[in-house]
């Protein structure tokens, strides 16, 4: 399907290859289907990291896969290669042309062992795009070429691109754990315990405290399998997965940061937590119950408060709910205040994300003093957990979300992380509950069952 395409494609190549020089160069092109998750799975042939971001409630999709063309560390580099890039896209379609996809630390950290292959800040354009927009599928090239180079860079993108597409039955073994290992229960309740004592003696009024969870399997985990097993069974999340080196870090995220797209945003608060009833009845009951517990609304409010007054900096016509509503996942139900606003010209996704960064959903209140506890007490590397991740396109079209409900594989390891926010009436017991929980989808993602 794709041939059809090369010819004028390597026109559009040799008219934007410059002698001597380096140039980004992007050529988009509306094809018929291919399945995005088995167009991630080819990836794995080919040279280069991949990327993975789904969203149901948009119905979708964008893929990243082949080598890297650019692996930038700010958004200031983007925007400057963005300027002079020369882009051939017709449907100028949110998320095709050419897509930075973005990642970032937590917060600034000394030890860097489990996440080594990641950057502290990362904005990549990968070789090939696939963008899926309801039933629509671009395909977006991204190359950086001179025009001494372009009969080579042809044949090789044409080689990589039937790689990609390639019709195949996408099979996988079953996962089979072989080995966890967790903190200390005790140790983790102590915790929480300094935490809320901490927050009644003095001005800090919420920490978000994380744990983690540490398993091995028989055999090397497949990342495609993992994203197959979350879109089944997490279709209200924003799933996503990330590589670098011999790692992936993966996951199913409710929390939606920031999305702009064509000048409007949309964020949402998401904080405060009970689980699912084991049926409609009590569903709604501890649903109903969620909604009127003080220790929850506190929780919640105070993210209301962070995010809404960010964006007040951006629009005039912010739209916020006069209260919060249940968002129920497969495994739990949150506190979910949506909120959306047309933002002035000039504001980038970027800048907001960085503002809102952490909001007290994963920092808390005061943000440094919360930052500053999470860094002395917490006992795990957070590296890009808790963090935005996302894309963004060179129209100022974007969706960013917060890292959460999320693992890092590498090789047979897997190693999960689920947090919940204290505040001073939290419980030790029901927070370590709460943790529990929260790591099940990415446990049941790894087909672990106990
Ligand atoms: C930190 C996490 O959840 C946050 C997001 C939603 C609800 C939360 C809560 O109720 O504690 C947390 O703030 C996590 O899932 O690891």
């Amino acid at each position: 399907m794709i041939q059809q395409y090369m010819t004028d494609f390597e026109s559009f190549l040799r008219n934007a290859a410059v002698p001597g020089r380096q140039t980004l160069v992007s050529w988009t092109e509306k094809i018929s289907g291919i399945d995005p998750l088995l167009f991630f799975a080819n990836g794995s042939s080919l040279e280069g990291e991949r990327h993975f971001w789904y969203s149901q409630k948009d119905d979708f999709y964008l893929v990243g896969a082949g080598p890297t063309i650019m692996d930038m560390r700010s958004s200031h580099e983007w925007e400057h290669v963005i300027e002079s890039a020369i882009v051939h896209n017709l449907s100028a379609v949110p998320g095709t042309g050419p897509v930075a996809f973005c990642g970032n630390n937590f917060q600034t950290e000394q030890l860097r062992q489990l996440w080594k292959d990641f950057p502290s800040a990362q904005y990549r354009i990968p070789a090939f795009t696939l963008t899926k927009t309801k039933a629509n599928y671009y395909i977006t090239i991204n190359q950086l070429v001179d025009s001494a180079h372009v009969n080579d860079a042809v044949t090789v993108i044409l080689e990589q691109l039937e790689t990609l597409m390639a019709d195949r039955t996408l099979t996988a073994s079953p996962m089979q754990l072989t080995n966890k290992q967790e903190l200390e229960p005790q140790v983790w309740k102590q915790l929480i315990k300094e935490a809320t004592n901490t927050i009644r003696v003095t001005d800090l009024d919420k920490v978000v405290l994380a744990r983690a969870m540490k398993l091995e399997f028989a055999e090397k985990l497949q990342a495609a399998a993992v994203l197959r097993n979350l879109m089944n069974s997490q279709q209200d999340s924003f799933i996503f997965a990330v590589e670098n080196g011999s790692a992936c870090f993966i996951g199913a995220t409710p929390e939606r940061l920031v999305r702009v797209e064509a000048g409007t945003l949309y964020t949402s608060c998401v904080a405060g937590t009970a689980p699912r009833g084991k049926d409609a009845v009590s569903d709604a009951e501890i649903g109903k119950a969620l909604l009127e517990d003080s220790k929850n609304r506190e929780e919640h409010q105070y993210v209301v408060e962070m995010i809404t007054g960010v964006i007040r900096k951006y629009t005039d016509n912010l739209q916020l709910p006069a209260g919060p509503e249940l968002m129920k996942l497969r495994q739990l139900q949150h506190l979910y205040t949506p909120v959306s606003a047309d933002i002035r010209n000039g504001a980038s996704m970027q800048q907001i994300v960085q503002e809102l960064h952490p909001t007290p959903a994963l920092g808390g209140l005061p943000k440094e003093k919360a930052l500053a506890f999470i860094a002395d007490r917490e006992p795990l590397e957070r590296g890009w957990y808790g963090a935005p991740i996302g894309w963004m396109d060179s129209y100022q079209n974007g969706d960013t979300a917060v890292a959460i409900r999320s693992g890092l594989l590498d090789g047979k390891q897997a190693v999960l992380f689920a947090g919940c926010g204290v505040v001073k009436d939290s419980d030790p017991e029901l927070e370590f509950e709460e943790t529990a929980i929260k790591f099940r989808p990415m446990l049941e993602a790894l087909e672990v069952t106990e």
